[in-house]
């Protein structure tokens, strides 16, 4: 059988696998390709954590494809170069891949596809990651849609996901391909030294890459969290969210398959919250493609001329480290630095902590969470710091100034989280753990080795965004 190069990226599965399909239909014999090249993605290679989720994502395809008689061949350079060598070197006819949208990578593989194209073999991009490609919908007007309420519309009445597909049992075998390289020379692992401080112990414990952990984790889901999603999905000390961002971004699951997989399973309105929430991740690849500057420019180009602070490493340290003397900022930055993930809410209250109390650029944020959260995605990322921000499409506006001690109080009333991820807190009360310092606690907390105040407190800290806002030009 004449081979096919099947080009894995961010779809390290075998079910719902459209570019494994297509080789197979075409009568190919699969010659599944991994290559390693960080450096064709701009400024966003991909962070520490990140690597790290990758390499296990890795072995564990390799390990399925093994099951069904094929392996994972792996390379490290240029992808147009590699891609060529190994169809000359297996007389490869065809490449099929999944599309990605982050910017770079979407000229780079088009780019790809014309010049193989050139050159007789078949290059074919499908989709794999996407309910809609981000170009399929868009506004009566033809434009890309700049809010989600519309664009969800817009999704639901043309919606129509693919199909679910197992995948397949048995895989040709073919030899070695010059140029492999081991998978442990990718340096994708935590080095020992300095990234090493990310590696709590607990890291390795809490996924499990791969395609098999993704199933698992949409299981647990499908039997616990989806059934209380809609109320229960801001309460960051109850497990009630999926936990598939990471899954979802390194593509060990297609969407439609989470959609599927909830058929039956539980009252309708829980089950339309959690696919609205896939909504916005559809939502930021939409925008990611159609502004691609928002990853490190403001979408409101007003904000250009915002005053934010010039950050003292000090201050990004202790926001970095879980050392502000917030308790809710405090345990979700520590929940990041042990896990690689964070909850949703917390990860808004960070984030408005830190660029508006702070008045820090969303970018050193978004930097932040690129190098620590396993899920970590171009788009998903982007449209969040935007959004917490007031800077993005769609934004909550600047002016909305959330109060982490409130936000604690409604989403841990009773402070579990918060004692759970800053154990200094653990022997207060809990109506005390979400301001120490209101409580008459400070000395306490001080004893355990817990900042005493907070680095900005909350009315001076939006006091003083909201000063800077009305400098704004307008
Ligand atoms: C500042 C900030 C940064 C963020 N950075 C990322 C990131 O790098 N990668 C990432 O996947 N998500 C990011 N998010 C979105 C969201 O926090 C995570 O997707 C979610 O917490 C993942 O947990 P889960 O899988 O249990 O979510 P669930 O509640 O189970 O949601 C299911 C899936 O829907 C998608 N989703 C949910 N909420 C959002 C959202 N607001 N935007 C886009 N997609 C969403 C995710 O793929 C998620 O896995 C960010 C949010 C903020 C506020």
């Amino acid at each position: 059988m004449t081979p096919a190069i099947v080009w894995f990226r961010n779809d390290l599965r075998l079910r719902d696998h459209p570019a494994l399909q297509a080789a197979l239909k075409a009568g190919l014999a699969p010659l599944p390709v991994y290559i390693h090249a960080p450096h064709e993605e701009g400024d966003w290679a991909p962070g520490a954590a990140s690597n790290a989720w990758r390499h296990r994502a890795l072995v564990a395809l390799d390990a399925d494809l093994r099951r069904r008689g094929s392996r994972l061949h792996v390379f490290a350079g240029d992808s147009l170069a590699t891609l060529q060598a190994v169809a000359a070197a297996t007389g490869a006819a065809a490449v099929f891949w999944h599309r990605r949208h982050e910017p770079g990578v979407e000229e780079r593989d088009s780019l790809i596809r014309r010049t193989l194209h050139r050159q007789g073999l078949r290059a074919e991009a499908h989709n794999g990651h996407l309910l809609y490609e981000p170009w399929q919908l868009a506004t009566r007007n033809g434009e890309p849609f700049r809010v989600f309420t519309p664009f969800w519309k817009a999704a639901l009445a043309a919606w129509n996901p693919p199909r679910v597909q197992p995948a397949p049992t048995a895989l040709p075998t073919i030899g070695t391909v010059p140029g492999e390289v081991p998978l442990d020379a990718l340096g994708l692992q935590p080095r020992r030294g300095w990234d090493a401080r990310f590696w709590d112990p607990r890291f390795q414990d809490c996924w499990t890459p791969g395609e098999q952990g993704a199933i698992a984790a949409l299981g647990r889901f499908t039997q616990e969290g989806v059934h209380g999603y809609d109320e229960g999905r801001d309460l960051p000390a109850r497990s009630l969210t999926s936990r598939l961002s990471p899954h979802l971004h390194f593509g060990e699951i297609a969407p439609w398959r989470v959609i599927d997989a909830l058929v039956g399973t539980t009252a309708p309105e829980q089950r339309a919250a959690y696919v609205r929430e896939l909504g916005w991740r559809e939502f930021a690849h939409h925008v990611l493609h159609h502004f691609p500057h928002t990853t490190d420019a403001n979408f409101n180009r007003r904000f250009d001329d915002f005053e934010w602070a010039e950050p003292a490493p000090a201050t990004l340290d202790a926001w970095q480290q879980g050392r502000t003397g917030v308790p809710i900022v405090d345990a979700g930055m520590r929940e990041l630095w042990a896990t690689g993930w964070m909850h949703n809410r917390v990860r808004m209250v960070v984030a408005s902590y830190l660029t508006k109390h702070l008045r820090i650029h969303w970018r050193h944020g978004a930097r932040w969470f690129w190098d620590t959260l396993v899920d970590a995605d171009l788009a998903n990322n982007s449209l969040g710091w935007q959004w917490v921000a007031g800077t993005g499409v769609d934004a909550a506006p600047y002016f909305r100034v959330f109060n982490p001690v409130l936000q604690a109080r409604r989403f841990d009333p009773d402070g579990t989280y918060i004692a759970h991820w800053v154990p200094e807190l653990r022997g207060l009360p809990a109506a005390a753990r979400h301001a120490p310092w209101e409580a008459g606690a400070a000395d306490e907390a001080a004893r355990s080795g817990y900042p005493r105040r907070p680095l900005v407190g909350m009315a001076e800290g939006r006091r003083d965004a909201l000063a800077a806002l009305s400098r704004m030009k307008a």
